[in-house]
């Protein structure tokens, strides 16, 4: 007796979607892999135990039965593979150069910021300050804004001053992590006290831990007040010098008082190798281009070197100092405007010099290529963060939705819930209905709720009565979904909105063509059914017809003796080789051979008006 055959066709389980997983794969892989949306992977896992831990899309599913329950369950096959390695990308930023050796250390200027209380005297300072240089300024030099200025004193030393607007840029190059500041001057003007700014000041100086030193200012005015100014706050031992900006009394008591600071502070720098600096300024002048203006920390700035700050580098091909005068180099401690940008730096970036124009550019490709991974991975996190909100909130409207029990529509009854749920992994068409009459939009809601069929999901979104509005729109957009209106208007600015979000917005006013429309709808979604015809055999010619045997699958060779044929007739004797090896045909076995055809759906629903 022929024994009953009981394998599975297995040229039907070849039709099923091959999804392609590897351990740990989070949620959001998995959808992506599925081509699904995470949501739907939350709603499968619903129905799976174990996986209340897996509730964010970046959720590793550690669990491998989970991840192949949720695909079997979307009636999908998997493939397991393992996952990529990250591949590690060759870092091509510049590494900070070694601390330098002590020996290699030698003086350098302290750098100054002047900061104080609105009009306690500090741009008066900063000007009379600059008139104390004795470097002859013959050359016809006019005095510039350029960030910073040097002061040579008679004594031969130099101090920097920074002239950047006080602690704004003070507190910019902080933020920046720039650690530019030697010595804080506070001008205290004594006429005035203590002020809100100038405890703020005191408070920017410590955190930074830079020493201060206080200049009383406008002595000339109220010099009785001088021992009056309270200095607890300033913590520790603080000099205060009196001075009169104005009359330029004292100030060089006050630039000596920063000189021998700076000796006991040993301010140092090695002025050999590669350059290192900060950005203290930029900007963009009409006649000479892209100016920044640098202050050099370590190494001697030359002309003709490459420098590159954050995402711009320079090829130096001028360098200025304070009075517009070209230098041929700058040891730590100068400020120098230079010129040679490709693009502006911002204040407060670190500069550092490189070998070539090739690793200057390969650099800055490099931190551009880092910035926009950056903002990416920023992109995708506000994106998650959004997709994150929006489950909640279906997840809730959906709850109200079914507790209520859906009076309305059987679609929604809570019994239903799962069948729902089920068919997300189905055809499915999402839709909101408005109407200009509660009556019409009844009668509307009646007419669906005969739709009983399973073939296609129908979800109600929301409905109403009243003109299609925005609200409708995102709620449609938000599930590829239609919107239907009866008998009402759409805004121009509604459409608009629609058609930005690629929504279809419908106006009917007769009902059965609606339900017609729906109808279409409902049909187009319907993949079309895969059927099975017996072929007759009877001397046929079965050129191009494909074989299956129930139990072995496809026919994977059709033979005339050792010739491979499309066809063989009726009575004439072949040879057949399976796709499943692991059948053995047994003697007295049937051989049925069907043909497997693909035909439109027709959709299960007779609309009742
Ligand atoms: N009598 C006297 N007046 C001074 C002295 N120093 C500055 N002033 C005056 O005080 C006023 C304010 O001085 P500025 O140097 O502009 O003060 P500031 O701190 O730079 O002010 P902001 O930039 O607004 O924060 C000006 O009218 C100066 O002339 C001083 O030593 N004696």
């Amino acid at each position: 007796m022929a024994k009953p055959i009981q394998y599975k066709p297995k040229g039907l389980k070849e039709s099923k979607e091959v999804v392609t997983v590897y351990e740990n794969i989070t949620v959001q892989e998995l959808a992506d892999a599925m081509e699904k949306s995470v949501d739907h992977i939350f709603e499968v896992m619903l129905y799976i135990q174990y996986t209340d831990k897996y509730d964010s899309p970046d959720s590793e599913i550690d669990n491998f039965h989970v991840v192949k329950d949720i695909i079997a369950k979307s009636g999908l096959r998997f493939r397991f593979k393992e996952k990529k390695k990250a591949i590690v990308k060759e870092n091509k930023d510049l590494e900070p150069r070694p601390p330098p050796e002590p020996e290699d250390l030698v003086r350098r200027p302290p750098v100054v910021t002047v900061m104080g209380h609105v009009d306690h005297g500090k741009t008066t300072l900063l000007d009379m300050l600059r008139k104390t240089n004795v470097v002859d300024k013959e050359f016809g030099g006019i005095t510039q804004h350029i960030g910073a200025f040097s002061v040579q004193l008679a004594s031969g030393e130099t101090i920097t001053f920074l002239d950047t607007p006080g602690h704004a840029a003070f507190s910019a190059m902080r933020a920046r992590g720039a650690h530019v500041t030697d010595i804080v001057v506070l001008v205290v003007a004594v006429d005035d006290g203590v002020m809100g700014q100038t405890v703020e000041c005191i408070r920017h100086a410590q955190e930074a831990e830079v020493p201060v030193i206080v200049a009383l200012n406008k002595v000339d005015k109220a010099p009785q007040n001088v021992h009056g100014i309270q200095l607890e706050d300033f913590g520790g031992d603080v000099q205060a010098i009196p001075i009169s900006a104005l009359k330029g009394d004292n100030v060089e008591q006050l630039e000596e008082a920063i000189v021998a600071l700076s000796e006991v502070m040993e301010v140092k720098a090695d002025p050999s190798g590669f350059v290192e600096g900060t950005v203290i300024e930029s900007r963009h002048d009409m006649g000479r281009g892209k100016l920044a203006t640098v202050l050099v920390q370590r190494g001697t700035l030359k002309k003709g070197a490459y420098l590159v700050a954050g995402a711009s580098w320079a090829k130096v091909r001028g360098m200025f100092d304070d009075n517009g005068r070209p230098v041929l180099e700058a040891t730590p401690g100068t400020p120098i405007e230079l010129i040679g940008w490709r693009m502006l730096p911002s204040a407060g970036e670190s500069i550092q010099e490189v070998e070539s124009e090739r690793r200057a550019k390969e650099v800055v490709e490099w931190r551009e290529k880092q910035k926009k991974e950056e903002h990416q991975l920023e992109a995708h996190r506000v994106v998650q963060e959004r997709a994150d909100v929006h489950r909640e909130d279906y997840k809730r409207r959906r709850e109200v939705r079914l507790n209520k029990g859906y009076r309305r529509s059987s679609l929604y009854r809570k019994d239903r819930v799962k069948e729902i749920i089920d068919s997300d992994v189905g055809p499915k068409l999402e839709i909101v209905v408005k109407g200009d009459v509660d009556g019409s939009v009844e009668a509307i809601l009646d007419t669906l709720d005969s739709y009983m069929s399973e073939q296609c999901a129908l979800h109600i979104l929301q409905y109403g009565v009243g003109t299609v509005n925005e609200q409708d729109v995102e709620m449609a957009a938000n599930f590829g979904g239609i919107v239907y209106g009866f008998n009402v208007d759409c805004p121009e600015t509604v459409k608009k909105l629609a058609r930005s979000k690629g929504v279809s917005v419908r106006a009917h006013n007769i009902i059965y063509k609606l339900m017609d429309d729906i109808r279409e709808e409902l049909t187009s979604r319907l993949p079309p059914k895969v059927v099975e015809e017996v072929i007759v055999i009877h001397g046929d010619r079965m050129a191009n017809r494909r074989f299956l045997w129930r139990a072995a699958g496809e026919l994977t060779s059709l033979k005339h003796f050792k010739n491979e044929v499309d066809s063989i007739k009726t009575d004439v004797e072949c040879g057949i080789c399976f796709a499943d090896k692991t059948v053995v045909p047994q003697h007295g076995d049937r051989i049925i051979c069907y043909e497997r055809k693909e035909v439109a759906q027709q959709l299960e629903w007779d609309i009742d008006f």
